[in-house]
């Protein structure tokens, strides 16, 4: 039974209303375009006000054309005679006639959250700010509740040159917040390595850095990810009044963002990201965490498909009593397998995962009898192996830890086998072990998959950071185990 609910009801939020103050992007990836899709896809209402029209694409800057300062102003006020804003993300400002005007609108509306990416140079290395406006620029950083800069705008509100490593970059951050009693978002993604880091760096905090990890996207669309980030943190922030909450929202929902830019297929440079992906997909705001783990454990799934047993299964030379080895031990696990996912059942809160869980402890029961009955002669039983025990017990574990752990250490053994058996399958035709790989390239069971995959992500979806990272744990511990249960046959 669920704990009586105590305490406030939370009223459902209004949506944030987010002015953005930037530079245009014609084709759509950056500035003020990317900004209004970003703030949409993260649940806000998005409103423009443009500092200078871009004549820029995928592949570069062409010229800039910057309206009076004058009818800047007048922007800035039919949107605040009339609008009540709740954030401000700022954006390319270009010059100091500009930025002075904009701190003037700042300082006599005081909206409640401002959001600054210091726009200095686009990602195909031209200038968006005049070296005159620099020195205007530092002097607005006091104004703004977030600064956003990427490696090279960091170096110059350090005054220094570009970090080269991640300690560097730290180390700037909190020169800048520290001198202009700001809070920054350090942002590593013009470092190089397979994860991508940010750091919400708040010299005169208790905890003055605190980190976001998340794994690095292979792609070449990165245009307007500065420009997106930025809007994105602004809207959530109207929600969740809290910023490491509202960056690591923004993040993974980026993250996700930048997977699916090149389906795009927006221009020959560096294209978009693609803002609606997730909404897309599963007509929804939360992003897939699932997704975001599957995308770690690649080199495991790589080696996992590299393994003798599997490559042995496919093209169907692996020893017979190798194979007889694994089905036994693959009884043994289906059977402790079925124990974990009726536990699932008791734990679900939400019916429908309850009826999926139980209903998946009996396929699995169903399952374990027919494969004794096929493949197992009633004589042939081994004793659980090592691998067996391990993987069984850290199940266990998991699932007394939580519900969220247990969702999360159970996915492996779906989605591993979906994934395997869909592409075996086929090649596996023919062959002696053709019919059992059948059986996990079966429609129902990749049906399934889906289905524990969705439950994973709405349970990671509403988890704090700390059970997500615990989820996390639980679900790669599972995935080297899967691999490792394969092993232990050969
Ligand atoms: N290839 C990538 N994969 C995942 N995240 C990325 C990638 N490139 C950038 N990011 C993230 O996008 C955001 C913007 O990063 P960055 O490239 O540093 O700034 P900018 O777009 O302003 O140059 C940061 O949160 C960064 O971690
Ligand atoms: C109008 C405008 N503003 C900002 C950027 C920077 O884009 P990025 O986020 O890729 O650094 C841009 N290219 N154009």
């Amino acid at each position: 039974m669920s704990a009586p609910v105590t305490g406030p009801v939370p009223t459902l939020t209004a949506t944030p209303r987010v002015l953005s103050i930037a530079g245009t992007d014609p084709t759509g990836g950056a500035g003020i375009q990317a900004d209004l899709k970003s703030i949409a896809a993260n649940g806000g209402y998005g409103m423009a006000v443009v500092t200078a029209l871009v004549a820029q694409n995928t592949r570069g800057v062409r010229s800039v054309h910057t309206p009076p300062t004058g009818f800047l102003r007048e922007q800035l006020d039919a949107v605040s005679d009339d609008v009540e804003t709740d954030a401000v993300k700022i954006g390319m400002l270009g010059a100091p006639g500009i930025i002075a005007e904009v701190s003037g609108w700042l300082r006599r509306v005081r909206p409640p959250i401002v959001v600054l990416d210091p726009v200095m140079v686009a990602t195909s290395g031209d200038r968006l700010l005049t070296p005159e406006a620099e020195q205007a620029l530092r002097d607005l950083l006091p104004l703004a509740g977030l600064v956003t800069p990427n490696v090279p705008e960091l170096a110059v509100l350090a005054g220094a040159g570009p970090a080269r490593d991640w300690d560097e970059v730290v180390r700037q951050a909190l020169e800048v917040s520290g001198r202009w009693g700001v809070r920054v978002l350090a942002k590593g993604g013009h470092l190089a390595g397979d994860e991508v880091s940010d750091a919400l760096v708040d010299a005169g905090a208790t905890d003055p850095v605190r980190r976001l990890d998340a794994p690095r996207v292979h792609t070449s669309s990165t245009h307007g990810t500065g420009c997106s980030l930025s809007s994105a943190v602004a809207t959530w922030q109207v929600v969740t009044g809290d910023w490491f909450a509202s960056i690591d929202r923004s993040k993974r929902w980026l993250t996700e963002s930048l997977r699916h830019g090149e389906e795009l297929n927006v221009g020959q440079g560096h294209g978009p990201v693609s803002h609606f992906a997730g909404l897309w997909e599963r007509g929804g705001r939360d992003t897939s965490t699932g997704d975001e783990w599957w995308q770690r454990i690649d080199g495991l799934r790589r080696a996992t498909d590299a393994d003798p047993f599997l490559t042995g299964l496919a093209d169907g030379t692996l020893a017979g009593k190798a194979f007889r080895y694994y089905l036994a031990q693959d009884a043994h696990y289906l059977e402790g397998y079925a124990g974990v996912l009726s536990r699932l059942g008791q734990l679900a809160d939400d019916p429908v995962e309850r009826a999926f869980w139980v209903a998946a402890a009996t396929a699995c029961v169903t399952t374990e009898s027919n494969l004794h009955r096929t493949w197992l002669g009633a004589s042939e039983r081994p004793a659980p192996g090592p691998a067996t025990h391990e993987y069984l017990g850290h199940l266990r574990q998991a699932v007394e830890t939580g519900y969220g752990q247990g969702v999360a250490a159970v996915l492996p053994c779906y989605w591993m086998y979906a994934d395997i058996g869909h592409r075996l399958a086929p090649r596996a035709a023919g062959n002696p072990y053709a019919e059992w790989i059948a059986t996990y390239a079966d429609p129902l069971f990749q049906y399934a998959t889906q289905q524990a995959r969705s439950i994973t992500d709405r349970v990671a979806g509403a988890a704090s950071p700390p059970l997500r990272e615990e989820m996390w744990r639980a679900f790669e511990r599972s995935a080297q185990l899967e691999r490792e249960f394969f092993a232990a046959a050969l």
